[in-house]
């Protein structure tokens, strides 16, 4: 993706400057968790914006931690094996097969390549997994379709989570790049497949994570879906739960993972068009209302007709 560039004034660049001055205020040391979804991660220029931002915000006193999915990359490198894969409500139903080439895509592709954008701007990064010093325990689980319970394979919930080494990467000023697969916790010899909306949001609450902030390839939440005609700017809580029987496949996990976050205490939870170039950065530094916000407690949903 390209973007045009935008002439501005000196007037107006001193002015984007000044208006991100509350939040650096506001923000500065507040431990962000950004979830980067593997349908964000459309091409090169991309990708690359998203490291710059990871390292902006570090750079400017914020604590980001990356949670990545994969999805795409991993449906890409099944089909390549000629291993067949399909999603049930949201969820991959994982093979013991498909688990081994879960594990290398999330491990050995998506993470390295993350890893390698940021730290061409300085060697921050550092990639770990679940099964890495005791971060995530997890659990089997089943997806939910049309009301009943269907069996989804290795696909596991986090049901327990260490933070203790991505806190000890945070101390040292590193910036921890997290793929969710997960030790299963009732045979140790196993490992889980682990949504990664789900995991970010485990790891945003044992963090004591400010703001939980997911890159998707939507503009954020509909009501109207398939229609676009109904973008949810905020949704409260008590809003979100009763709204989620309702909702279908990507999503579903997306904003069971946004519910969790704000009743586990994160303050905020965001789903945000990562297909915007450095979404990021216009989510927490401008007063630019992005996506779908998700906060705790009482109800008010504003919907932005477009
Ligand atoms: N109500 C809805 N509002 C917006 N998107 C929806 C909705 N219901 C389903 N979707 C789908 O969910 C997708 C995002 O989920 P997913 O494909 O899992 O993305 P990611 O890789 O970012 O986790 C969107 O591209 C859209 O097709
Ligand atoms: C159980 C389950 O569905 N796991 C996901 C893990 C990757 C992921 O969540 O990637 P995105 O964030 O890009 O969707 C999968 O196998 O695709």
């Amino acid at each position: 993706m390209t973007t045009a560039p935008i002439d501005l004034t000196p007037h107006q660049r001193a002015e984007v400057l000044v208006e991100a001055l509350p939040w650096l205020r506001d923000l500065e040391g507040a431990l962000v968790v950004v979830k980067y979804g593997g349908n964000a991660m459309v091409d090169d220029e991309l990708k690359a914006a998203f490291a710059q931002d990871m390292v902006f915000l570090r750079q400017v006193g914020l604590r980001p931690v990356v949670v990545h999915g994969g999805g795409p990359q991993i449906s890409s490198m099944l089909a390549r094996l000629g291993i067949e894969s399909e999603f049930r409500g949201g969820l991959r139903v994982t093979t013991p097969e498909a688990m081994d080439v879960v594990r290398m895509v999330l491990t050995g592709q998506v993470s390295r390549e993350l890893v390698g954008l940021i730290n061409a701007h300085g060697p921050v990064a550092i990639g770990l997994s679940g099964e890495d010093g005791g971060l995530f325990q997890a659990r089997r689980r089943t997806a939910t379709v049309d009301g009943e319970a269907v069996d989804v394979g290795m696909v596991g919930d986090v049901v327990s989570v260490d933070p203790s080494a991505v806190q000890d990467l945070l101390d040292a000023g590193r910036i921890p790049v997290v793929s969710t697969v997960a030790p299963d916790l009732d045979d140790a010899t196993q490992v889980l497949n682990v949504n990664a909306d789900t995991a970010a949001a485990a790891l945003a609450i044992a963090l004591g994570a400010r703001k939980l902030i997911v890159l998707t390839d939507v503009e954020g939440l509909y009501t109207s879906w398939p229609d676009r005609s109904s973008l949810v700017s905020t949704i409260s809580e008590t809003e979100l739960e009763a709204l989620l029987p309702s909702l279908e496949s990507g999503m579903v996990p997306k904003m069971e993972a946004c519910l969790r976050a704000v009743q586990g205490g994160v303050s905020r939870a965001t789903v945000i068009d990562g297909r915007v170039a450095h979404s990021v950065l216009l989510e927490v530094f401008t007063n630019q209302g992005n996506g779908t916000l998700v906060h705790p407690g009482g109800p008010r949903t504003e919907e932005v007709t477009r």
